[in-house]
């Protein structure tokens, strides 16, 4: 249900306003660049909605700096991210999925001057089935003294002044921190506007689930081949497992009904698959504001150093005691403090 507050819905727009009255000297043109994300993703939104009635499904004909076939919609979802970023005024810095290096947008006065990273369009395999796809995005402040646009989005997770996700499922969700918990948001398609429905959310310190692409466990570290040996050996309770195949939404199901998500090394991805600056970092930043746990198996992802924006990193995450099961196998050394 929409949550009211003084007998009214509270936008997302609102929401942030009011959050960012606790920062003192907040000009109000974070939320206005918040805004443009809400707005980019609303269109991304009308595509999916559409897909089948325009084109939108196949491929683009391209691939991107990863090697991937990129598709129609990672170009769609892509544009219409730096088209409505673009008119925000503070963006100084972008970078994305499907673009090889970090972009410099505009000039802007550092005090007030953002870095904005994205996966414009996730679960692309799933495009074309009709199976839930997401938006991902993380926030920084430009670093003072221009070191260049490479240099400057390779920050820690730590750093992240906001964070999230929009998940195009049965109905579109939009879950954000600044730092203040985790909350959630669904687009209202009548009002064509994104209202509070789930305020401070708590992920479950455990449930007997866990979510991997099972097909590849011949190939992953020994500590992780274990851990899904003791898992099936669980009687009370039982597990089960889930696998979407979209990060998104095998994510937000762990972040409402806990669990433990993992992508381990691979053959394929000796250094795992997912990417840490606009893939792990973010949703690492969502779960821990929920009192969840996320880590590369050896540390913390939010602590992580990056080198590369489109670094990839082993990534587990989920709800506490779930992780620490998985390391109790994958990272033997890595129990207290994740
Ligand atoms: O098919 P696999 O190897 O299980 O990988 C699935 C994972 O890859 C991804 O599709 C990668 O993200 P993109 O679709 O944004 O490239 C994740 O959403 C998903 O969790
Ligand atoms: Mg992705
Ligand atoms: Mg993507």
């Amino acid at each position: 249900m929409a949550i009211k507050k003084d007998g009214d819905f509270v936008t997302f727009t609102q929401f942030i306003q009011d959050e960012q009255k606790k920062y003192p000297g907040v000009s109000g043109r974070f939320s206005w660049m918040m805004s443009g994300v809400a707005l980019a993703t609303r269109m991304i939104g009308s595509y999916i909605r559409r897909a089948g009635l325009i084109d939108v499904w196949g491929e683009h004909g391209t691939t991107n700096v990863q090697g991937e076939v990129v598709k129609k919609l990672d170009i769609m979802a892509n544009d219409a991210l730096k088209r409505t970023l673009g008119y925000r005024g503070n963006v100084g810095i972008i970078a994305s999925e499907e673009d090889n290096e970090p972009r410099v947008l505009q000039e802007v006065d550092e005090e007030d001057s953002y870095i904005v990273m994205f996966d414009p369009l996730d679960g692309s395999s799933n495009i074309d089935v009709n199976v839930s796809v997401g938006t991902i995005f993380t926030v920084f402040k430009n670093p003072p003294a221009v070191v260049g646009a490479e240099q400057s989005v390779l920050q820690p997770g730590a750093k992240q002044v906001a964070a999230g996700y929009v998940l195009y499922g049965s109905s579109t969700v939009l879950v954000y921190t600044a730092g203040s918990g985790t909350h959630m948001f669904t687009l209202d398609p009548q009002f064509g506007t994104y209202l509070l429905t789930r305020e401070n959310i708590q992920m479950p310190k455990h449930a007997p689930q866990y979510s991997v692409n099972e097909a590849y466990s011949h190939t992953f570290p020994e500590g992780y081949r274990r851990y899904l040996d003791w898992v099936k050996l669980q009687d009370s309770p039982i597990y089960s497992s889930r696998y979407v195949g979209s990060l998104v939404a095998d994510f937000h199901r762990i972040l409402i009904k806990g669990g433990v998500y993992m992508y381990p090394p691979t053959s394929n991805d000796p250094q795992g698959k997912l990417r840490l600056m606009y893939e792990c970092n973010p949703l690492a930043f969502i779960a821990e504001q929920a009192g969840g746990l996320a880590t590369a198996g050896d540390q913390r992802i939010m602590d992580i150093k990056p080198t590369d924006v489109h670094e990839r990193v082993p990534f587990i995450i989920g709800s506490q005691t779930n992780v620490e099961e998985v390391l109790r196998y994958a990272a033997p050394k890595q129990t207290a403090g994740v």
